[in-house]
């Protein structure tokens, strides 16, 4: 499996969604003519650009921390600025993930690194004549970041149809969120910059007027399904998809702005849905979500999961992910999340993973196994094996794995792993496994 990493500001991507973004004010003159002279004030050299970059142009753009990086330019379109036309592209910065993706203006861009898709080629011949295999495949793995199990070519035919959010801003309960990625939603919301959501049943709509009409009649003051949960604030409820069909249908659109290789069901009557809220006398928001199939053959105990990006880095997806291990030790069964995990998943997960099997090897007096580990946990032994695997924690000895746990190296570990997040109160859990009415 490729090495997943976070490129280097996924703070960046949540500070993005709070609304913290730069504003790319459009300079007063933009060049009539197609062609324009562009001074190097560094090298002195005049070279000539054409304004209008083509798609596939790589070049260097100033991003929100007023530093140069590169992007590939994925589309353009034509903006009227004054009565003159001109263009703005739709960049994806290549050390960055696509989410960070964003339309910007000519001025941010430096001309003078235009690479041209000739010169591309050349550049991509010398480089991997001088690289060597081990480091051409880590910039392979760094350009499939996330997507492992996508061959190339779904990969490539997924980023085309993709490839340009469709949906810039959502409304939804007290906060205004920037999206992620694209979202199929019906065609007569494309054009749409901004979609109000009812925060309650989830329906959007296109004008704020709609949805302050939609508020007055919309009964609903928390998800419509059972409160299996509530301990303060918290509470989860349970939506079954195939009872509240739209809602189910509502929220896979309104998850794939922040999800990227999810395929979005359409036949949510398959999926359970739990819904994280904190709950106040206005009534229960969401906060973030995770899917489980009715029956899932591969053993998967998620499907998706989100957390709303005002409420990430709060240890809500530690939440979730606990208890989506909870409801698999109801069960009597293991669980594996479903792949492929997107590089923020992999990191949550590593995370539980890791603080799990750490706390019981630490207490644990005497050898264990990863069956047993499996049987405690519920986390499938693939991911046991992988998660301490990728710890060093596993040596091979007279022909077998055997788990080599040392209080100082597992304390290292731990600390590591960062803060445990807010723990599932079992006791609070009123539940019993999902079963075919009928
Ligand atoms: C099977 C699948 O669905 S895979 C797809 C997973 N979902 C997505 O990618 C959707 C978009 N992302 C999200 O919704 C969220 O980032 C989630 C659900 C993955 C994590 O939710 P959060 O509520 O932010 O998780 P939580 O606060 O518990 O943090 C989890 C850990 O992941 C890591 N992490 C999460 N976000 C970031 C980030 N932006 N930068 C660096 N590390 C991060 C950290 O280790 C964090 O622990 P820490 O805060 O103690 O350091």
């Amino acid at each position: 499996m490729g090495s997943i990493s976070v490129e280097s500001p996924p703070e960046g991507a949540v500070a993005e969604c709070n609304g913290d973004r730069e504003n790319h004010g459009i300079g007063s003159a933009q060049p009539d003519s197609m062609e324009m002279e562009v001074e190097n004030e560094f090298s002195k050299k005049r070279k000539t650009v054409s304004v209008a970059l083509e798609v596939g142009t790589k070049v260097l753009c100033r991003w929100r921390d007023n530093k140069y990086h590169p992007v590939k330019v994925i589309e353009r379109r034509k903006v009227n600025n004054g009565g003159s036309s001109a263009y703005e592209y739709y960049v994806h910065y290549t050390e960055f993930n696509r989410r960070l993706d964003e339309w910007v203006k000519l001025e941010q861009l430096d001309l003078d690194s235009v690479i041209t898709e000739f010169d591309e080629k050349v550049e991509d011949k010398v480089t991997s004549l001088k690289m060597t295999r081990h480091q051409k495949r880590k910039i392979d793995e760094t350009h499939v970041e996330g997507h492992e199990e996508l061959d190339a070519a779904s990969l490539r035919e997924h980023e085309e149809f993709t490839k340009v959010k469709n949906i810039a801003t959502i409304e939804l309960g007290r906060y205004e969120i920037e999206t992620w990625y694209f979202s199929p939603f019906p065609p007569e919301y494309n054009d749409a910059p901004k979609l109000f959501f009812c925060e309650f049943c989830l329906n959007f709509m296109k004008r704020k007027e709609q949805l302050q009409r939609h508020m007055k009649k919309c009964d609903l003051k928390h998800p419509p399904g059972d409160e299996i949960y509530r301990s303060g604030t918290l509470s989860m409820f349970e939506v079954d998809g195939k009872k509240n069909k739209v809602y189910g249908q509502n929220l896979c659109y309104l998850a794939k702005l922040f999800l990227d290789h999810k395929t979005l069901y359409y036949d949510v009557d398959l999926f359970l849905f739990y819904i994280l809220c904190e709950c106040d006398d206005r009534g229960c928001h969401m906060v973030g979500y995770f899917s489980k199939e009715k029956h899932s053959e591969e053993s998967y105990n998620l499907a998706c999961i989100l957390t709303l990006p005002p409420y990430q880095r709060k240890g809500y997806g530690k939440f979730l992910i606990a208890f989506s291990y909870e409801l698999s030790k109801k069960e009597g069964k293991v669980g594996t999340p479903e792949r492929p995990l997107s590089d923020l998943g992999l990191l949550s997960y590593r995370g539980y993973w890791t603080r799990v099997l750490l706390e019981i090897l630490k207490k644990h007096k005497g050898n264990i196994s990863i069956k047993e580990l499996s049987d405690m946990t519920a986390i499938k032994s693939e991911d046991i094996l992988s998660t301490l695997q990728s710890l060093e924690l596993i040596q091979y000895r007279k022909g077998q794995h055997v788990i080599c746990a040392d209080p100082k190296v597992l304390d290292r570990h731990l600390k590591a792993a960062g803060r445990g997040g807010l723990e599932v109160d079992v006791s609070k859990l009123i539940w019993t496994p999902y079963k075919e009415q009928g």
